[in-house]
């Protein structure tokens, strides 16, 4: 059985008084069950401050990207390994906006995951079609091939995480509808089960679009959703424990 994870990604949001959000959920959580991972990914300036605000409780740390080299002549970049140092446990990588502000392929997303497997962290590596590939009945070709991409070999046998964010879904208040994201997802599992026989089911596969405490019960109750990847809700306590409570429910 696959344990869920509810993820909150900051992007590019969020000042040093920001913490007091992470001692929030981290103290919201200790009044609820504890049958799914916890996870905020706030921007790399606040990685330390909230470890240490959530360093004792259940909630854990992560980042939104990393370098593919552990260290050297890269001004800018962060590996994987200084993020470890900070007490993170997760990285995401290939994130939609990385991949169209950065130009992030599916090869650099694979090298990247490969750094966080060697930092001892766990990629959410994500994917998902845009608008016009959906519109043009692509999604499953898009998908599957970002999912062959984007994932290293050298993830045989270790932990991952595989987000789905449609790009369409983004930000935009428009959620794919329990249909959409329960087709998209069992094609992940099953594509992840030919690749990495034995561990698919083990692999949280998570929804991430506009995921909303008035939404997450049903999305989160869909087959081989295990859990969120969320992003506007994430940067409120209240909001990003309504989804973690939502999921209790659904699980
Ligand atoms: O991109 C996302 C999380 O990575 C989703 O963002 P929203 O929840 O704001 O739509």
């Amino acid at each position: 059985m696959v344990r869920p994870l509810i993820a909150g990604n900051w992007k590019m949001n969020g000042l040093s008084g920001d913490r007091e959000i992470i001692s929030q959920i981290a103290k919201g959580l200790e009044a609820l069950e504890d049958v799914a991972d916890c996870l905020i990914c706030p921007p790399a300036t606040l990685i330390s401050k909230s470890a240490d605000a959530a360093s004792g409780t259940r909630l854990k740390v992560g980042a939104q990207d990393c370098h593919t080299a552990v260290s050297g002549a890269h001004t800018g970049d962060i590996s994987a390994e200084m993020i470890a140092d900070l007490g993170a446990t997760h990285i995401i990588v290939g994130h939609s906006e990385r991949r169209a502000d950065h130009g992030e392929s599916n090869e650099i997303v694979a090298a990247k995951a490969e750094a966080v497997f060697r930092a001892g962290l766990v990629p959410i590596i994500c994917i998902g079609e845009t608008l016009g590939e959906r519109e043009a009945g692509k999604t499953i070709e898009v998908v599957s091939s970002q999912l062959a991409g984007s994932i290293p070999a050298s993830a045989f046998g270790k932990t991952f995480v595989v987000a789905y964010e449609p790009v369409w879904a983004i930000g935009t208040g428009k959620v794919a509808s329990v249909e959409q994201v329960e087709e998209v997802h069992n094609k992940i599992r099953e594509i992840l089960g030919e690749r990495f026989p034995g561990q698919a089911d083990e692999t949280p596969i998570l929804y991430g679009g506009s995921m909303k405490p008035g939404n997450a019960g049903e999305l989160l109750a869909v087959g081989n959703v295990d859990g969120g990847l969320i992003g506007g809700a994430s940067l409120k306590a209240d909001d990003f424990l309504a989804i973690y409570a939502a999921c209790i429910s659904a699980k």
